[in-house]
């Protein structure tokens, strides 16, 4: 499930993640909630990710709050070029906190790091932030394809090990794959 304030690239991440497209152009606000599917080939295995695109106004927090309980994994994002958006993660892990199963896949993500002239979050302040709250984060680019592919997989590898192995020791990979891998994209950085 994809959640974050209104208009941080939920909607995009996931039509670049499914369709290796970028919606350009008018910003159409999703109304409640909407998902899609897309099959991913994880080590050999296929792993069908059902992703739930989730409405970042405040007035649909109620519909969201529904789906929580159900979702396995929750990919958190803000707008590096949106400072509110950075601030209120803490107010969105509380929400996670509260209606999130316990155990859920939790995973940071900075969006759009390809407008590097508007960027007012730093890698860095997100990287501390996740490291505060113990969570893998990537900076990604909807607009430019950047860590978007690397994201989603990160989340079906932790997935699948999770349904065949014990949960401690696949958090700690999560984060292994998630550091190595992202160091190798750099396109963005300022
Ligand atoms: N430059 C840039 N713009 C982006 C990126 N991702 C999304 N946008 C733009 O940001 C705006 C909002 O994108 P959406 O994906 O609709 O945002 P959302 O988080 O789904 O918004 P809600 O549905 O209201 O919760 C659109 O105008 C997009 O074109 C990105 O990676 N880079």
């Amino acid at each position: 499930m994809l959640v974050g304030d209104s208009g941080v690239g939920k909607t995009c991440l996931l039509v670049r993640f499914k369709d290796g497209a970028f919606l350009a152009g008018t910003f159409i606000s999703t109304v409640g909630i909407d998902f899609r599917n897309k099959v991913l080939d994880v080590d050999g295995m296929k792993v069908k990710l059902q992703i739930w695109d989730t409405a970042g106004q405040e007035r649909f927090r109620s519909v969201t709050h529904a789906y929580y309980r159900d979702a396995h994994a929750l990919l958190l994002l803000y707008d590096v070029t949106n400072k509110a958006s950075f601030d209120n993660i803490q107010a969105w892990l509380t929400e996670i906190h509260e209606y999130a199963q316990h155990d859920v896949v939790l995973m940071l993500l900075g969006n759009k790091v390809d407008s590097a002239q508007e960027r007012v979050v730093k890698r860095e302040d997100g990287e501390k932030l996740a490291k505060e709250y113990g969570l893998p984060f990537m900076e990604t680019s909807a607009k430019m394809g950047l860590n978007v592919d690397l994201a989603f997989t990160a989340i079906a590898k932790e997935l699948k090990q999770r349904s065949m192995k014990s949960t401690s020791e696949l958090h700690f990979q999560l984060h292994d794959y998630v550091k190595r891998e992202g160091r190798r994209a750099s396109c963005c950085r300022p």
